[in-house]
């Protein structure tokens, strides 16, 4: 029997694939070679934590992920769709891969409930009361429904980064992909933005790889924690052996500089 159009031009394949693969991605900004030869695999469910120090290539790697970036050496599969210079799948992508940035990134003229329901309506084709409801429900979630009807500008920081977690699940991604989302927050603002993640990995089993140095957020929750530098992975293991027992050289000079 002949592939259906869409299996021939897909990779799609079995469940014990992982949900994103990378194999030997390789990326440059003009001369500069920001990523390098990765290899990555993460399975349905896994929670990954990305850490490296600045300018190492972690925002670029998750964001080849969901095709902000293009890579141009090696492969990138994610849930059986390969991710080709072709953009015929990037819409499936963007729905399929939520995002949540370091700033926040909401509309200001639209209110909390406008900026969750835009996506589900205009992308998903939800109707309108059931875009509102299930934006609601997710407010709930991070703690927010009350401000529902304010417009972003009149949130702190931390409420609006909640409200761009929302936002995302809103779309009903199968990953999520953070990208230092505490980073630009004041500090007291950083505990309610991370119970938030905490909860949702250890509750939704969502798909989640964070960049990100909250080291006591990798510790409570993440499966795997990766080191990078200088466009590499340089190690990745469990968070326990990861901070206990650092193989790398690099890594250790890392973690003595993060965590003093
Ligand atoms: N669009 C771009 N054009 C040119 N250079 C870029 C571009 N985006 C990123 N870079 C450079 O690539 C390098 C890696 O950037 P990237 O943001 O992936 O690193 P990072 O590890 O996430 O660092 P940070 O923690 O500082 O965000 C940096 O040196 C950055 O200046």
């Amino acid at each position: 029997m002949g592939m259906s159009a869409k299996q021939s031009d897909t990779v799609r394949q079995g469940s014990a694939q992982p949900l994103i693969l990378m194999e030997g991605v390789s990326k440059w900004f003009g001369q500069f070679q920001v990523l390098r030869d990765i290899d990555l695999q993460v399975d349905q469910g896994e929670r990954i934590v990305i850490c490296g120090p600045s300018g190492s290539g972690k925002s670029t790697l998750i964001r080849c992920i969901n095709r902000l970036e293009e890579h141009q050496q090696g492969r990138v599969v994610v849930d059986g769709i390969e991710l080709t210079n072709d953009l015929k799948h990037i819409e499936a992508i963007r729905r399929d891969v939520g995002m949540v940035f370091q700033h926040f990134n909401l509309f200001p003229h639209l209110t909390v409930l406008e900026n969750l329901t835009l996506g589900p309506v205009w992308v998903l084709g939800q109707s309108k009361a059931r875009a509102q409801e299930n934006a609601m429900h997710y407010l709930e979630r991070v703690q927010i429904a009350e401000q529902a009807h304010k417009y972003p500008g009149q949130l702190s920081g931390g409420q609006q980064q909640r409200v761009a977690i929302a936002r995302s699940l809103c779309m009903n991604p199968k990953i999520m992909l953070f990208d230092e989302p505490t980073s630009a927050l004041d500090p007291e603002m950083v505990t309610e933005v991370l119970d938030v993640m905490v909860g949702l990995a250890k509750d939704s089993g969502m798909t989640m790889l964070c960049v990100t140095h909250e080291m006591g957020f990798a510790r409570q929750v993440a499966d795997r924690v990766i080191f990078m530098d200088q466009g590499r992975i340089v190690e990745q293991n469990t968070p326990d052996k990861f901070f206990d027992a650092p193989q790398h050289e690099r890594t250790r000079l890392f973690l003595s500089r993060i965590l003093h």
